[in-house]
């Protein structure tokens, strides 16, 4: 008798027939001026790998099936109404080709037509100035936001495309599309086609990677593993990993929290923190933050594995977006997904756009107030982290040009003080408070220990006068006072400097 926990093979589905045909005459067309622009620039690898044209193509029937799931709730007529949502990849090695299929809200004949044009009008415009890099981000047009360019990039890989599209409009008739992308398609009618768009790539000599299925299934992990809709490669189901961020935080359980940290960071420990966060105005984000238990020893010196995955609407555009946080944040693990940033962002564009500057700013915020508020709510935890994490905190204080985000970073710095216990800590606010009316200076004093610091002659004197001293034990914490210079209009002064000016009564 098999073993009861054998491992069920998991069973092959699949909704693509493969008998679709072109039916009845063909149309030719020329492609508009501004198509044959874009897509050369297209094929011309706008993309920095050849491979991001399955990201494009599941994007496009991600979206069809999401657009198909609102008519359903409007509860419009649609054709094949049990037809299940997913989207089907195969591979076929002999034939040397890459087949997508989507069964979502499909195509009419206009909409081929109609759609290929006016993303090359709008697309090709907002394509050349994203290109000249000096523009913001693409304010995001109907089109481009939902089916942008992304159709296009199969010319990267292909030199004949056929698309066989249905509309989900009951009655509609499917239709074919055919192109080797040099500046004609054929449109003619076709039979057997299902609700939705089935698109099939003849593969280049240099793209043939792209019929395996192994390669496929890399790739469809890498980029789609949190889209919505089931995926199937080769009919297995590929993508398996729940988008998170976009469920409603009180739905999300820390064990599914920890799963999923686990799964983004490839680590084994637990989050210390978790944020979640989301905003709609003035940019569209959906956040999920983690702090790792422990910081990788060695993570302060090498950058591997930093930053967090930018996401747009549940797709993946860069795994390590370093600049959406700055850099003294490179210790969070986590996604960062906002519909207002365009599928195609390139490293070059994340460096400098105005659009993710934005971003930053309001995540950094954002940060810092949450921890201000773990602080508060547990301090015997925030002190534990800040022993781990602190240094962070100093070094961007010391990257940081602008004083007033320097305070902000500030109020997360924490010192021994002459008033608290040893080993008790305080914070620049805290000292604040307990200043008489009136006064205008807070006092540090650097000493290897608080002994050395204890018995020192400077630091008796200041005691006598009543002045609570923060003690600093190692030069960076010095030295990030020495750079803050002020705190809430406080003078941050060194007792050594203090006793200096008294001897020479300057
Ligand atoms: N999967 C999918 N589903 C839908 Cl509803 C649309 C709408 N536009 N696009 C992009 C596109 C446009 C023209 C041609 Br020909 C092919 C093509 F993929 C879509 N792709």
């Amino acid at each position: 008798i098999a073993e009861e926990g054998a491992e069920e093979q998991e069973e092959y589905h699949t909704i693509m027939k493969g008998t679709e045909r072109g039916k009845g005459p063909s149309s030719s067309h020329e492609f508009q001026a501004e198509t044959r622009k874009l897509l050369d620039i297209v094929a011309r690898s706008l993309y920095s790998e050849k491979e991001v044209f399955i990201r494009e193509l599941v994007s496009n029937g991600s979206d069809a099936l999401e657009k198909l799931r609102y008519m359903q709730m409007t509860d419009a007529e649609i054709s094949d109404p049990d037809l299940p949502l997913e989207i089907d990849i195969e591979v076929d090695a002999s034939k040397k080709t890459f087949t997508i299929q989507d069964t979502g809200i499909g195509m009419t004949k206009e909409e081929m037509i109609e759609h290929l044009g006016t993303i090359a009008k709008s697309g090709s415009k907002a394509f050349l100035s994203e290109l000249s890099k000096a523009s913001e981000a693409s304010a995001k047009s109907s089109i481009i936001g939902q089916f942008g360019v992304g159709f296009y990039s199969s010319f990267m890989v292909s030199d004949k495309v056929e698309v066989f599209s249905k509309s989900y409009k009951p009655g509609s008739v499917g239709h074919k599309w055919t192109s080797d992308g040099q500046g004609k398609f054929e449109i003619s009618e076709a039979e057997n086609v299902q609700r939705g768009t089935k698109i099939v790539l003849h593969l280049k000599m240099d793209s043939h990677e792209f019929c395996q299925e192994d390669v496929i299934k890399d790739v469809t992990k890498k980029y789609s593993n949190f889209v919505g809709a089931p995926i199937y490669v080769g009919g297995k189901k590929a993508n398996t990993i729940q988008p998170l961020w976009m469920l409603d935080p009180k739905d999300v359980t820390e064990d599914m929290h920890e799963e999923f940290y686990r799964f983004i960071s490839k680590s084994y420990d637990r989050p210390k923190y978790t944020l979640q966060y989301k905003a709609d105005a003035p940019l569209n984000i959906r956040a999920l933050f983690y702090v790792p238990d422990a910081p990788m020893a060695w993570e302060m010196s090498r950058e591997l594995d930093a930053g967090v995955m930018l996401y747009s609407r549940k797709v993946m555009i860069m795994n390590q977006a370093k600049g959406v946080m700055p850099k003294w944040l490179r210790f969070l693990r986590g996604v960062v997904d906002s519909e207002d940033i365009p599928l195609n962002l390139s490293r070059e564009l994340l460096q400098d756009s105005a659009l993710i500057r934005k971003l930053r700013t309001v995540l950094t915020n954002r940060l810092v107030r949450y921890f201000l508020e773990q602080a508060k709510k547990d301090p015997e935890k925030y002190k534990e982290f800040y022993k781990d994490y602190g240094m962070y905190f100093i070094e961007g204080i010391l990257n940081t040009q602008d004083q007033q985000e320097r305070e902000d970073i500030a109020r997360l710095l924490r010192f021994e003080s002459s008033t608290k216990h040893p080993g008790e800590t305080t914070s620049l606010s805290e000292y604040a408070e307990r200043m008489e009316a009136g006064a205008r200076t807070i006092y540090y004093f650097h000493a290897p220990s608080r002994e050395l610091a204890e018995t020192s002659p400077y630091f008796e004197a200041v005691k006598e006068k009543g002045h609570e001293v923060l003690f600093c034990f190692n030069p960076y914490d010095e030295l990030v006072l020495l750079t803050l210079q002020q705190f809430d209009k406080k003078n941050l002064r060194s007792i050594e400097t203090e006793m200096a000016a008294d001897q020479t009564g300057t």
